[in-house]
């Protein structure tokens, strides 16, 4: 007989030995997805990185919706993006702000920046060798590729000393830009045929300008286009503790294992359509519904859109709506907030006006119908506007969730140092057993 018709019957039988009914897990107060009753997240750290507001408390303790506030070491993120005159470097702030705790001085930045900068370039074969000749189909997979391999580069790898971490870590950030374009350029070359272009990183140039001028075939690109980059980088830097990702890397760090396998875990945790590889998936899923109903839809139609993808009749069959819903935001997602204001900005100048405004009115009637569907105040996320704005700045679907990870790192890479420095205790929960005592059965009495 077939192999996988002899697998698919002992998965079948399996079904009558290994069920777990789902009432158990209230029965013995398993905090599923490590969420109490009310879906806030179980305390399992401190921190003073950032702070995600998405609720209050009344006095008798019940959760209060509220409007979202994200603060970076105490600051809230929107005075950081609209008090001070634009510089550049914004991102780059940020990281000093995350990792240092408090805001440089002008001197501090350059120096901060000088230190990324020096490490800008790839080790010497490591182009050649790794993106070009080992192309990879999926740029998430390609990129914890990457570093694992970047280990190999390292004559120390395996110090997990907090300044060597540091040291590493914004070793780490500083590569990840080209790593991530040229593992870009070499898919596509591959598997899709077309030229390969590899610009090499500037020293005179931030974080977001190197993505977009080694994207780009002349290099060029506009103030106004580096300055969303910026702060679309800025924006998704960090967000505490409890987020999926960086708890995987503080998970993965807490047994002393080196940084290139924790952050290569981020990577892989990030890389979910739950998470970070939402904003691929409201890509997909936008396209998809304006090629069906078009731009001019009625609000019926979009609405009868979502109820159609929340009972899976619509194309992706996961009952998501995604871009929607957060684990902590009632109300509203900050970085949300702040990333409709640009988009509408850049979408006049690019003549995107109409799309932005679908995806305006899809964010309103969408929140409405999830609210009436699930009964709770679900608020577009982080991930909902992303794609759009990058689709305005001519990047590719393919560096989306990578573009996450750039600017995610350091938020991965503070973590993993505030817990080396102030918990350090190995992450190991408890799980119940909940089978039966079996007698061993010899193989011939079975
Ligand atoms: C960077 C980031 O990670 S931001 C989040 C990006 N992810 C997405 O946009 C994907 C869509 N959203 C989601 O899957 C969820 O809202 C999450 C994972 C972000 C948060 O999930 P949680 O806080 O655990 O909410 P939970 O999954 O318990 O949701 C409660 C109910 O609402 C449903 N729900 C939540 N979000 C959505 C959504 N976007 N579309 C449809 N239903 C949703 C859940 O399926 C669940 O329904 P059920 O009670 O019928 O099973
Ligand atoms: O915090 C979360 O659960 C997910 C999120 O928004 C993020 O990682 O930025």
């Amino acid at each position: 007989m077939d192999k996988n018709i002899y697998l698919a019957q002992f998965y079948g039988k399996s079904q009558n030995y290994t069920q777990i009914p789902r009432e158990w897990y209230s029965k013995y107060g398993v905090k599923r997805g490590l969420r109490n009753e009310d879906h806030t997240g179980v305390l399992v750290g401190l921190t003073r990185i950032a702070d995600v507001v998405g609720y209050q408390r009344n006095a008798e303790g019940t959760k209060i919706d509220c409007d979202g506030i994200l603060y970076y070491r105490g600051i809230d993120i929107r005075d950081l993006v609209k008090k001070e005159k634009y510089n550049g470097y914004l991102y780059e702030q940020a990281c000093f702000l995350l990792l240092f705790g408090y805001l440089p001085t002008r001197e501090e930045l350059n120096a901060f920046c000088k230190v990324l900068q020096d490490s800008y370039d790839l080790p010497d074969d490591f182009l050649e060798m790794n993106l070009l000749r080992l192309p990879g189909r999926n740029l998430m997979n390609k990129l914890q590729h990457s570093l694992i391999t970047l280990y190999n580069y390292d004559p120390d790898p395996d110090n997990t000393d907090v300044y060597q971490t540091l040291r590493k870590g914004l070793n780490i950030m500083s590569k990840l830009p080209s790593i991530a374009v040229y593992a870009y350029m070499s898919k596509v070359h591959y598997y899709n045929r077309k030229s390969l272009v590899i610009h090499y990183p500037r020293k005179d140039y931030s974080t977001a300008e190197n993505i977009l001028s080694m994207l780009r075939l002349d290099g060029s690109f506009t103030a106004k286009e580096a300055q969303l980059l910026d702060l679309l980088l800025f924006l998704h830097a960090d967000h505490g503790g409890g987020t999926n990702s960086t708890f995987t890397n503080v998970v993965v760090s807490s047994t002393d294992t080196d940084i290139y396998s924790s952050m290569a875990s981020s990577i892989g945790a990030l890389k979910g359509p739950r998470h970070g590889g939402a904003n691929v998936k409201v890509s997909l899923m936008m396209e998809n519904i304006i090629d069906a109903v078009g731009l001019k839809a009625t609000d019926g139609q979009i609405k009868d859109v979502i109820e159609k993808i929340l009972h899976r009749q619509f194309k992706n069959h996961s009952g998501l709506v995604y871009g929607f819903g957060h684990a902590v935001y009632t109300l509203s997602d900050p970085r949300a907030e702040i990333m409709r204001h640009y988009c509408g900005m850049l979408a006049k100048e690019k003549g995107m006006e109409d799309i932005f405004d679908f995806y305006n009115r899809f964010e309103k009637i969408a929140v409405k119908t999830l609210s009436e569907e699930k009964g709770a105040n679900m608020c577009s996320n982080v991930d909902y506007y992303s794609g759009f704005a990058y689709n305005m700045l001519g990047i590719p679907r393919d560096l989306y969730t990578p573009l996450f990870v750039i600017s995610r790192i350091v938020g991965w890479l503070a973590h993993n140092i505030e817990h080396k420095l102030y918990d350090n205790r190995i992450v190991r929960p408890a799980a119940k057993y909940v089978g039966d005592l079996m007698d061993y059965i010899p193989m011939e009495d079975r």
